[in-house]
């Protein structure tokens, strides 16, 4: 039998870990309040896993804890097998940069820049050729389809295509994983499929491991497996309600 956060894809290794994962800040009181409270999570290559929760249960929380963009208190976060835990603060942001990319409900563009810039702008930092960085960022928009839109700057593009060069953004580096905070809680239903689309898209066809936060039905219906955070754990959420 499977759990509710274990994968059940057989054979594979997970592309993200998360055992027993636990993360507490203090509240005004001065007490800890235990946010998360022994999360367990695997994702399979290929896999979108839908997290959903109400308002305050830590659905973000996790997905830094996840993306190692915080360290849990206890329990292990494994990124494409790699513990995150003892890590000093410059290999995580390594081990970060080249298992993780994230999407945010806003996308962070930077507004001097053009689309195509912004794409190239992790692997120039991650010190690539010039040559190289181009070419994969032409190709990553235009597997956004953003191909006519490559010199526009982010002012010059509607909301769902600023919310596809920001997915183009964050597999610039490759990373296998891909989390997203409520990447279409911005955009109009037509913009939101097509972004729901593209993660579904991308979870089958570049075998990426997906984790998204969402309140968006149809997002979470995309998704191979939808779990719901409450009280600190992850369980199945209830088909019915279409995960959410
Ligand atoms: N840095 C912090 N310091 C103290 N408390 C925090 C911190 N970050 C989050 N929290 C608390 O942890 C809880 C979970 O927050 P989190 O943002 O993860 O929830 P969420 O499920 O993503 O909520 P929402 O759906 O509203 O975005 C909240 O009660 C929040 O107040």
């Amino acid at each position: 039998m499977t759990m509710p956060g274990e994968t059940p894809a057989v054979g594979r290794p997970p592309v993200l870990e998360a055992i027993g994962v636990v993360k507490a800040y203090r509240g005004g009181d001065g007490s800890a309040i235990r946010v998360l409270d022994g999360v367990d999570l695997q994702v399979a290559p290929g896999e979108m896993v839908a997290v959903v929760g109400a308002s305050g249960s830590g659905k973000s929380t996790f997905l830094h804890v996840l993306g190692a963009l915080e360290r849990p208190d206890a329990g292990v976060v494994r990124l494409g097998g790699q513990p995150t835990s003892g890590a000093s603060d410059e290999s995580l942001a390594e081990l970060r940069n080249r298992q993780v990319g994230f999407v945010f409900q806003f996308h962070h563009l930077l507004k001097e820049f053009s689309a195509l810039e912004n794409v190239m702008m992790p692997m120039r930092i991650a010190e690539r050729s010039e040559a190289e960085c181009r070419a994969r960022a032409t190709e990553l928009l235009e597997r956004v389809g953003l191909g006519a839109r490559l010199h526009h700057r982010p002012a010059e593009l509607s909301g769902g295509e600023q919310q596809r060069a920001a997915v183009a953004r964050a597999l610039a580096l490759r990373p296998p994983v891909l989390l997203a905070d409520e990447p279409s809680g911005n955009l109009d239903h037509q913009n939101a499929e097509r972004l729901h689309d593209l993660f579904a898209e991308l979870a089958q066809d570049g075998g990426l491991g997906l984790v998204v936060v969402t309140h968006n039905r149809s997002l979470a219906e995309r998704a191979q497996r939808t779990l719901h955070l409450e009280d600190g754990r992850l369980h199945p959420a209830p088909a019915s309600a279409g995960g959410v």
